[in-house]
């Protein structure tokens, strides 16, 4: 999707975590407003990549830019003032237990802004209507439910109307309406804020029906792209793996290893 008012622009990009490659040439682009959804097979690197976006790791090659900077060179007050410009929700973005939902979102806006206190009260309950959790304002997060806990720990990661937005696997453990709740709301966030999003995610389903764009990762690679409706006509077998959740494939199931009789044998040899 080549695009030259991206937000987000990846170019060729590599990490080793120590001397193990994780992600190998990697060219992607955001571009401003959009949904875009990273699939891959478990360990393939996409958490790796948020947390490259982020700055929070630097890249062994290539480029990061975001808004047209380079993440991995800037400095530190450069990097802390742009990440007050992104929102993130991680698969356990857990909520502060001992804290009210209120608390909960408007935590973010007084730890990060100077907001008299009727401001912040204000935006608090117009992020939790956002997410349809307004009435649940007084709650305890342990009052909640899984999905409204996630809506919760959505509208605390929009707190700050981020420019840019990073769910890591942000269905994970939902019932399937919760999962569509969240899904739409996803979508919804994004458009309303004038934001853009990054969604890693294994639910292609779901993907296919609120992103713009989707990426295939394997081994630390992109093997293939497309906006859902060149994915759902795609022949490329990696794509066709994820849309009919074959559990074998192009993408292993197994972690590599070596053949499993030769490590049974080994295993006798030792015992
Ligand atoms: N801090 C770390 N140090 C060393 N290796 C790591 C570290 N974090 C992740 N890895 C390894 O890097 C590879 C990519 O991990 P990453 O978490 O980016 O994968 P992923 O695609 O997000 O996986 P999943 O879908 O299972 O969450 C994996 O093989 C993982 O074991």
């Amino acid at each position: 999707m080549p695009d030259h008012d991206s937000l987000v622009r990846i170019k060729d990009l590599s990490f080793s975590y120590d001397e193990r490659p994780v992600l190998d040439g990697i060219n992607m682009e955001i571009p401003r407003g959009k949904v875009v959804a990273i699939m891959g097979g478990s360990g393939c690197g996409k958490t790796t990549l948020l947390r490259l976006i982020g700055g929070q790791l630097k890249p062994t090659r290539g480029d990061v830019l975001v808004d047209g900077r380079a993440v991995n060179r800037m400095g530190h007050e450069e990097l802390y003032a742009l990440r007050r410009r992104m929102g993130m929700l991680f698969q356990f973005g857990a909520l502060f237990t001992d804290i009210s939902v209120f608390e909960n979102v408007a935590y973010q806006m007084r730890e990060h802004t100077d907001l008299p206190e009727e401001l912040i009260r204000d935006l608090t309950l117009l992020k939790l209507n956002a997410v349809g959790l307004r009435g649940a304002h007084a709650r305890m997060p342990g009052e909640l439910s899984g999905g409204q806990a996630r809506r919760v720990a959505l509208a605390r990661s929009i707190a700050l109307d981020p420019m840019l937005m990073m769910y890591d696997e942000p269905f994970t453990g939902l019932d399937p309406i919760s999962l569509g709740v969240i899904g739409q709301l996803i979508r919804k966030l994004n458009d309303a804020l004038g934001a853009t999003s990054i969604m890693v995610t294994h639910d292609i389903h779901e993907s296919l029906q609120i992103v713009d764009y989707i990426y295939f990762m394997s081994a630390g690679r992109v093997v293939a792209q497309g906006t859902p409706d060149e994915i759902r006509a795609s022949t490329d077998p990696f794509v066709h793996q994820f849309v009919n959740a074959e559990a074998d494939g192009p993408v292993p199931f197994h972690y590599p290893a070596p053949p499993y009789g030769e490590e049974l044998l080994r295993g006798a040899a030792h015992g």
